[in-house]
Parts: C-alpha cells; sequence; structure tokens
C-alpha cells in the first residue's frame, strides 16, 4: 500500500511538471506571437530621438565580416557614431573597418586598437577604449557577427522608455545553407527561443550581451564596463545590475542576427558547451535544463499516463514528440517571420539531431569549467566569476591584453599596418591606437604627436567625465573644434533635451572612473586629414 501510495505521488508530481513544460510552449508561442516583428506602437519624430553610441568588439575576419558591419553604416537612423574597437596590433579586422570607414565618410565612425586591461574578459577589455569616449546617452554593444536591419535600431530605441533601462535581442541566424546552417536555425528559433522568450516573460533575467542597448549613464553609475570584466558571462551581471536598480529590461521585437561566415557543427557545439558552462556557474536552475528537453520529459512522463490514465506508454511518447515537434515549428516559423530556407525534412532531422545531442553536450559542459573562448582559457567559478588560465604555450604576453611592450611597438608599427587612405580626407572618421603607459614610454612624446595631429575636433566631443586620463585632458585643454564637429554636438544635446527620459531625470551621475595607474592608457586618435603625414 505505501509502494503504491508513492507510485501514485510520484506520477502525480511528473504529472505537474508534464502540464507546467507544455504550458511553457504555449506562453512563449503567445509571446513570440505578440512580440515578434511587431512595428513600434509610437512613432517617434526624426529629430526627438537620442544619439546612440554602438560599441563594435572585433576579433578576426570572416568572409561575412565586411558586409556584417556595412549595415550599421547604413542604418535608417539619424544620430550615432560608431566605436569599433580591435585588439590586436595585427588584426586583419582593422583594414576591413578601414575601408568602410573611408567608404562611408559622412558616418561618425572611429577605430580603436589594443584594447585596455579592466579585467579578465577579453571582450570587455577589448570594448573599454571604445566606451570610454562613448558620447551618446544610449550606448549598444553589438558583437561583430551581428547583421542590422536598417529599422532595427529604431526599434530598440523605441523600446527604451521611462523605466526602461536595457533593450536586448534575442539571438537568431540569417538563412545559411547546409545542415549547420539549419542546425543553428532550428535551434535558435526552437528550444532557445522558447527558453528565452518564458524567462524573459517571466521577468528573470536571461540577457545575452551579443546586441544590448543601454543607458550608458546608468552603467557609468554602476561602476562601468570595468565592472563586469571579472565575468565572462558579463551580459548576465550587466543585466542583473540593471535590474537590481530597479530598471526594466526590454526584449527587441527583431531576433538579432547572428551571420559568421564561419560555421558548422563542432563549431556549434563548441559554443553550446561553452554557453552552458556559463549558466550552469550562474544560476543554479541551469543544472535542470535537460529536464525541459523533449525526450527526457517525454520519458519521464510516458509512464505517468499509463499510470494514472491507463494510457500506452510508447503510444504517448510519441505523440508528445510529435506534438513538440510542432509546437516548434510554429515558433520557429513566427522567429523567422517568412520562409525557412530548408526544407521540412531538413527541419525534422535537425532538430531530431538537436533534441539528441543536447544530453552529451550538457554532460561535456557540467564535467568541465574550463571554457576556452577564442584565444583565452577560463576557470569558471561558482557565481559567474572567473580567472584566465595563461598558457605557457602561448606567448607569456598575449596581444590581446593591450601589454606595454605591444603597445610600444603599435603606435609605429600600426602606423604602418594602417593603409595610407586613398585621396580622400574625411572629417569624421579616425583611427585611435590604444597605448598603455609604462615605465619605458615618455607621455611627452605622445603629447607632441597629438599637438602635431588635427584630431582635436574630434577629442572636443569626448565628456570630461570620460577623459580619464592625462592625455586626454591635455589634448581638451588644446583643442579647438571645427564649426561642423561643434554644430553636431550641440545638435545632439538639444535631441537629448527633448527625447531623453534620463536628461529629466537624471539621477544616475557618472562616478569618476577609477582606474588603477597600470591599467591607465593614453589614446592617440589619428584624423584621417593628417593621416598621409603620420603614415608617410
Ligand atoms: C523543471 C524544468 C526546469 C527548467 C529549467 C530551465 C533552465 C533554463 C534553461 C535554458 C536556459 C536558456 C537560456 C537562454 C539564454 C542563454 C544563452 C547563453 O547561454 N548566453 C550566455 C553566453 O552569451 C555570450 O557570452 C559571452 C558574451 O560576451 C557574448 O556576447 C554572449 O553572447 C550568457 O553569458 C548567459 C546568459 C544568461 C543566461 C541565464 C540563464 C538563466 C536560466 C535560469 C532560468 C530559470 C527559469 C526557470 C524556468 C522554469
Ligand atoms: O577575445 C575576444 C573574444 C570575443 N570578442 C568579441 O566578443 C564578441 C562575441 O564573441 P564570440 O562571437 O566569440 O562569442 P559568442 O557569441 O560565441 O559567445 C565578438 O564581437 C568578438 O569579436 C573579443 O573582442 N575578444
Amino acid at each position: 500500500m505505501g509502494y503504491e501510495y508513492v507510485i501514485f505521488i510520484l506520477a502525480i508530481f511528473f504529472f505537474i511538471y508534464l502540464i507546467a513544460i507544455w504550458s511553457l510552449h504555449f506562453l512563449s508561442l503567445i509571446y513570440g506571437k505578440y512580440k515578434f516583428h511587431k512595428k513600434p506602437k509610437v512613432k517617434i519624430e526624426q529629430e526627438k530621438l537620442p544619439g546612440v553610441s554602438i560599441i563594435k568588439p572585433l576579433m578576426g575576419v570572416d568572409d561575412n565580416l565586411k558586409d556584417n558591419l556595412e549595415t550599421f553604416f547604413v542604418m535608417d537612423y539619424p544620430l550615432y557614431e560608431l566605436l569599433f574597437c580591435v585588439q590586436d596590433v595585427n588584426d586583419p579586422a582593422i583594414n576591413v573597418v578601414k575601408s568602410l570607414i573611408e567608404q562611408y565618410s559622412h558616418i561618425d565612425a572611429k577605430l580603436f586598437c589594443g584594447g585596455k586591461v579592466v579585467g579578465i574578459n577579453p571582450k570587455i577589455n577589448n570594448m573599454e577604449q571604445g566606451y570610454q569616449v562613448a558620447k551618446y546617452d544610449l550606448m549598444l554593444i553589438s558583437d561583430a557577427g551581428i547583421q542590422m536591419a536598417k529599422d532595427t535600431l529604431y526599434d530598440m530605441v523605441s523600446l527604451m522608455t521611462d523605466k526602461v533601462g536595457l533593450v536586448h535581442q534575442m539571438p537568431f541566424t540569417c538563412d545559411r545553407p547546409n545542415f549547420s546552417g539549419a542546425l543553428e536555425k532550428v535551434y535558435f528559433g526552437t528550444c532557445h527561443c522558447r527558453m528565452y522568450l518564458f524567462i524573459n516573460l517571466i521577468g528573470i533575467n536571461c540577457v545575452t550581451g551579443m546586441s544590448c542597448l543601454m543607458r550608458k549613464a546608468v552603467l557609468d553609475s554602476l561602476g562601468g564596463l570595468q565592472k563586469f570584466g571579472n565575468y565572462i558571462a558579463e551580459d548576465y551581471f550587466l543585466a542583473q545590475a540593471f535590474l537590481d536598480n530597479k530598471w526594466i529590461i526590454q526584449l527587441s521585437h527583431q531576433p538579432a542576427i547572428q551571420n559568421a561566415a564561419t560555421y558548422s557543427v563542432p563549431i556549434w557545439q563548441k559554443r553550446m558547451i561553452r554557453w552552458c558552462k556559463l549558466r550552469l556557474k550562474l544560476n543554479i536552475m541551469s543544472w535542470l535544463e535537460p529536464m525541459q528537453e523533449c525526450f527526457m520529459l517525454g520519458l519521464c512522463t510516458c509512464w505517468t499516463v499509463n499510470v494514472l490514465f491507463g494510457w500506452n506508454s510508447l503510444v504517448f511518447f510519441l505523440f508528445h514528440v510529435l506534438c513538440w515537434l510542432i509546437s516548434d515549428y510554429t515558433l520557429l516559423k513566427i522567429t523567422q517571420n517568412g520562409k525557412l530556407p530548408f526544407s521540412k525534412l531538413d527541419y525534422v532531422l535537425s532538430w531530431l539531431y538537436r533534441e539528441s545531442i543536447c544530453y552529451y553536450l550538457f554532460v561535456k559542459a557540467a564535467s568541465n569549467p574550463t571554457v576556452r573562448w577564442r584565444d583565452g582559457k577560463y576557470r569558471l567559478k561558482w557565481g559567474g566569476l572567473a580567472e584566465e588560465i595563461i598558457d605557457d604555450s602561448r606567448p607569456s604576453v598575449p596581444k590581446s591584453h593591450g601589454t606595454s611592450s605591444t603597445l610600444i611597438v603599435s603606435n609605429k608599427s600600426i602606423n604602418n599596418k594602417i593603409k595610407k587612405p586613398s585621396t580622400s580626407h574625411k572629417r569624421t572618421s579616425s583611427y585611435s591606437v590604444n597605448m598603455k603607459s609604462s615605465p619605458t614610454t615618455n607621455s611627452n612624446s605622445y603629447n607632441s604627436d597629438i599637438e602635431n595631429s588635427s584630431s582635436i575636433p574630434l577629442l572636443s566631443q569626448i565628456s570630461p567625465t570620460h577623459s580619464n586620463t592625462q592625455i586626454n585632458k591635455n589634448l581638451l585643454n588644446t583643442s579647438t573644434s571645427s564649426n561642423s564637429r561643434l554644430n553636431r554636438v550641440t545638435m545632439h544635446q538639444h535631441h537629448h533635451s527633448i527625447s531623453n527620459p534620463m536628461t529629466n531625470n537624471n539621477n544616475y551621475p557618472s562616478p569618476p572612473m577609477v582606474l588603477d595607474k597600470e591599467q591607465q592608457s593614453s589614446s592617440i586618435l589619428i584624423d584621417m586629414n593628417e593621416q598621409e603625414t603620420k603614415l608617410n
């Protein structure tokens, strides 16, 4: 009698679990239908739109990089700046960015090179230079492989209402051929999408940082990007800090279109394992992830329905899988909002593959807390903090960390590496070379370099709160702004005063950036007008 009682209780428990997960399906379908691909409710006049500083951390080049970056130069948005950040002075991405900056000379764009060490997260270190000069109240962090639709930024800004502090895009993919292209789309449009929508709907943080618009003043008040430099899942902690400070987080109507040219099943697997490792260390609920997968739920509950209702377990299991497959297809179609680039058979095959392989990926992730991300290797600790594992086989001073030795060389070598611009001279474009102060470097020589350059109009736009290095202060003191640039600055301040709630309710003062002496760096902005002189 006692045994039967236990079986009955278990059966009831699993039945509730079945209902809960299926409710999650329906809720995410409804939320996806309600949310995705909707036009913004209110139309904001162009002149009332606030300026946006867009930070693009870049590392390496693939066949799609130029096309992806180009989408940021042709957006339907009136006021924005592009801040490209490249860690390595030898990175071929420099030439890609440079050619785009030359091609779109009317777009306000800058390139920073060398990064700045503020923690172990290489993406944060890479972005720090761009962050420090970002001049607008809104800041978009956008990963290298993201393709922007013309109206995506407008959509995100339109969601940035009074109480909203951060707007993020749900990861999705562009249309790509082959099994791996279908697999990625199926994963991001089904399992990932379902959980992402549901977790957002219930107000739990699951922001993925590949495309995130945020109020810069709030981030400043939280301690800046550097505050999150010791996490690899910086996106999660950054979003959590916004939530903790009572800011609302909004999901964009448009999913983020990832369009990296290099993709394959092993690359996808490695990325899924890395992401899962991050989640396992930062949220205990993630250990239950396999329990919300189709086959596991089916297996756990097929005997339940047999116990409770006398239904055939196998028939129930197959019916459950079929319903799941159809429900996922519906969600994928909602997310895609158009024709899928593969057949239904391709969908079924990639779906079956993903649903079967997820347990293996989970075990791989759970069995080793060390993550490899690009050039780096990191040990994840409980709670999300990470420490870098320095590999003896790698050069003792990794380039990506903007070490003094790299930077001393990089000043000269970067000038040689940046190809000489052709004939056109651009006013709004500049390249910035980061040079970390070191005992062997002479900051006066940097000053004289800069004073000789005509980058002053650009620097005049940098808010004094952000120019934390002596060299920038010197530049500000000696600056004489060109009229055209001043007009532009005045214009954007005007925009903010009209449309940005932050200016009306600015309770979030930017604290002074306190950087380690060792971490302080000096920036040299090379104006395109001066390029020829400097490069010769
Ligand atoms: C009985 C059933 C229990 C179910 C339990 C469900 C558990 C949750 C399942 C799935 C979670 C899906 C989460 C989707 C988003 C995660 C994507 C992700 O892993 N992103 C990480 C990596 O992003 C890159 O990281 C480096 C950065 O520089 C790049 O720019 C990024 O793109 C990201 O770091 C982590 C994000 C946070 C994810 C938080 C997940 C919280 C899960 C708790 C859910 C609890 C809800 C319970 C529902 C029943
Ligand atoms: O050492 C690094 C690793 C990554 N990134 C940037 O961080 C973003 C996300 O990197 P990736 O696509 O590798 O991360 P994932 O989305 O796979 O987590 C991209 O813009 C990269 O250029 C970087 O600047 N330095």
